[in-house]
């Protein structure tokens, strides 16, 4: 584990310019059933009610003073019951026209309980795509956010970069890319990431850690490609010559000291070690462990693991917005989010 550094977070005020403010929200997994709990029944889950605490959350942005450039899905946005019921496309429906009352784009990042309700196939076609709002900037032979030419959707993997102001640029990752959640079992992907998961995980039920000594193998995790690591250790590298700040967004968290280490994404070493290769990176942003989590690296990289709605109770609350500053983001976090500020390491 890293050591912590002694600059840490940042105060709350200063005298720095804000540069924009964007919205943040994890876990919604709405369903329109009863409340249930977590696995371990230590946890209510509130699926009829996330409908609603979206619901403000839209209105709270749409008061907010200063106009937010955008709005971050970090994933299971609707929840897997959803599927055994057949209300998958119905629960979705419902959750997007909330998301579309905010007139600001949103980008959407997919969750395992994505995979558990839609096929990679019709995620591509849906409005779960937000991969049009990607910055249309040259990088190079391997940066297409594609696979091997000639691979199908199926084995595509859903990752993009944008810029919102110069100089701050947002990468999004499929942290599902290898997974055999939503993969159709005829694909390479699919057979690799089974052949992967059993080889770390021998338990029967693939989604339990127990005994492992890598327990993050479990099916409702997943992990990244090569072919996704090699393009995104290219869009640091244009960073880096840019000298832009980067803030990283994926479902699953990729850092021990901000999750659990059930909840974090199988080679979440390799995603980190891309990232401690390159000055860029400010943040990682993530959600899927719904009680929350922060760590600050060694290298100045602020990992914040958000807070699940699904299981936020109905008068309390757990979406954010992040604001912007030349030197440090600044989360206005409401009721179960709290406010903190995350000072840039000062040679970022
Ligand atoms: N420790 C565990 N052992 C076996 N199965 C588990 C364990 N934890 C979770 N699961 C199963 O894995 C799936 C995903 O777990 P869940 O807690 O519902 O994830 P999420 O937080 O993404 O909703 C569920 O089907 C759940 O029953």
């Amino acid at each position: 584990m890293d050591e912590t550094p002694t600059w840490r977070r940042g105060s709350l005020t200063g005298n720095s310019e804000l540069c924009f403010s964007f919205g943040v929200i994890a876990d919604i997994q709405y369903a329109d059933l009863e409340d249930g709990y977590n696995f371990w029944g230590s946890r209510r889950r509130y699926y009829r009610h996330s409908l609603h605490l979206l619901q403000s959350a839209v209105d709270e942005w749409n008061k907010e003073d200063s106009q937010l450039e955008f709005v971050l899905q970090l994933g299971d946005i609707i929840d897997g019951f959803n599927a055994q019921h057949k209300t998958s496309e119905s629960a979705l429906r419902r959750v997007m026209n909330k998301f579309k009352k905010l007139r600001i784009p949103i980008h959407h990042t997919w969750g395992n309980h994505e995979l558990y309700n839609f096929t990679r196939d019709y995620l591509t076609q849906s409005e779960l795509n937000s991969k049009s709002l990607e910055d249309q900037i040259f990088l190079g032979s391997a940066a297409s956010g594609q696979d091997s030419p000639g691979a199908t959707a199926e084995e595509h993997y859903y990752a993009y970069h944008f810029s919102p102001v110069p100089k701050f640029r947002f990468i999004l990752l499929d942290a599902y890319d290898l997974s055999i959640l939503g993969r159709d079992k005829s694909t390479q992907k699919y057979q690799d990431s089974l052949k992967l998961l059993k080889e770390k995980n021998p338990n029967e039920n693939l989604n339990s850690p127990t005994g492992l000594a890598e327990p993050q193998f479990v099916e409702f995790n997943g992990g990244f490609s090569q072919t996704q690591l090699d393009w995104f250790n290219e869009v640091l590298a244009f960073s880096d010559t840019n000298q832009e700040k980067v803030v990283v967004v994926g479902h699953i968290p990729v850092h021990p000291g901000s999750s659990e280490s059930v909840c974090l994404a199988w080679n979440y070493k390799d995603a980190l070690s891309v990232i401690h290769s390159h000055q860029c990176v400010v943040c990682f942003l993530a959600g899927h462990l719904h009680d929350g989590g922060y760590y600050l690296d060694s290298h100045g990289v602020h990992h914040l693991t958000l807070e699940g709605i699904v299981e936020t109770p109905p008068e309390s609350h757990a979406f954010g917005t992040i604001y912007v500053y030349d030197d440090k983001l600044v989360l206005k976090g409401r009721e179960n989010l709290h406010d903190d500020a995350y000072s840039f390491k000062p040679d970022k």
